[in-house]
């Protein structure tokens, strides 16, 4: 099985070398928690370090925000992007199933969001051949509930991780959670890993803790490990363990 390097140091020795090759992989986390720097990472390091194109989706930031963000780690993505090393494509889901209900007044709800999905696979599609990616990155899933059913919600996140796992490339998803201990949501289920970034408060102290919740096929690391965000990306620590003071409140809460 060929593995992926995920280019987080510390990370590959908790699974087995790396994610197996065209798998999903799921971020959770909750704001802050660095899901969006995790997956630029991977990308990031995968071109630089592995010679791996690489996509990145953005459901919600605009390419400019984001490449001036990642300067603070030294990373040039605007020199990847200009040699076609890294791509960045934009969609808003909202603006897009606004636009396809108002153009055809016949159409149902769950028919908008349906055409809006497959319209959104398409473009990565067509971007992931283009491009040749290898690393693909999508930020987030949470931008695709656009529905207050959640049935539909169901439906059309299946349908786009099921789509989304046919296309060649070792994806990281991410995954909005505002409550740590509340229930699962459905990609959770649906895709063969998943990576929680916590975020406790131990005493006074916040603590980034990083957890493989499953990652089907590998033999994994079962604790909870303690991560930083520096000004060279995340580092996970996979030898050290978060302990907690008895009179500490471990707090699984959003800070
Ligand atoms: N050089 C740095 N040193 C320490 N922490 C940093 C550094 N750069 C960024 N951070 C932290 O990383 C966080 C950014 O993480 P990121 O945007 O990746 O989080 P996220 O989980 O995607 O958040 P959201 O869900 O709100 O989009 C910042 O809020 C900041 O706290």
């Amino acid at each position: 099985m060929t593995r992926v390097p995920t280019g987080i140091p510390g990370l590959d020795e908790m699974i087995e070398g790396g994610f197996i090759e065209d798998d999903v992989i799921l971020v959770t986390g909750c704001p802050g928690a660095g899901k969006s720097t995790f997956g630029i990472q991977y990308l990031y390091k995968g071109a630089v370090d592995y010679n791996d194109p690489g996509l990145y989706v953005t459901l919600e930031e605009s390419p400019a925000r984001i490449m001036r963000n990642m300067w603070r780690h030294g990373w040039d993505l605007e020199r990847l992007t200009k040699e076609d090393k890294i791509r960045i494509i934009r969609a808003n889901p909202i603006v897009y199933s606004r636009y396809i209900k108002e153009s055809q007044d016949n159409i149902g709800t769950a028919s908008a969001e349906i055409a809006t999905i497959e319209h959104l696979l398409k473009e990565i599609y067509r971007n992931v051949k283009e491009t040749g990616a290898k690393r693909l990155f999508i930020d987030s899933i949470t931008s695709l509930k656009i529905s207050s059913d959640p049935v539909n919600v169901r439906h059309v996140i299946l349908e786009f991780i099921k789509n989304i796992e046919n296309m060649d490339c070792t994806t990281l998803i991410t995954s909005e959670i505002s409550d740590n201990c509340g229930e699962f949501n459905v990609e959770e289920y649906l895709c063969e890993g998943v990576i929680r970034l916590h975020m406790f408060r131990v005493g006074g102290n916040r603590v980034r803790a990083l957890e493989i919740l499953k990652m089907r096929g590998v033999k994994h690391k079962e604790s909870i490990h303690p991560y930083t965000i520096t000004d060279g990306g995340i580092v996970v620590y996979p030898s050290e363990s978060v302990i907690g003071h008895e009179n500490d409140a471990m707090d699984f809460t959003t800070l």
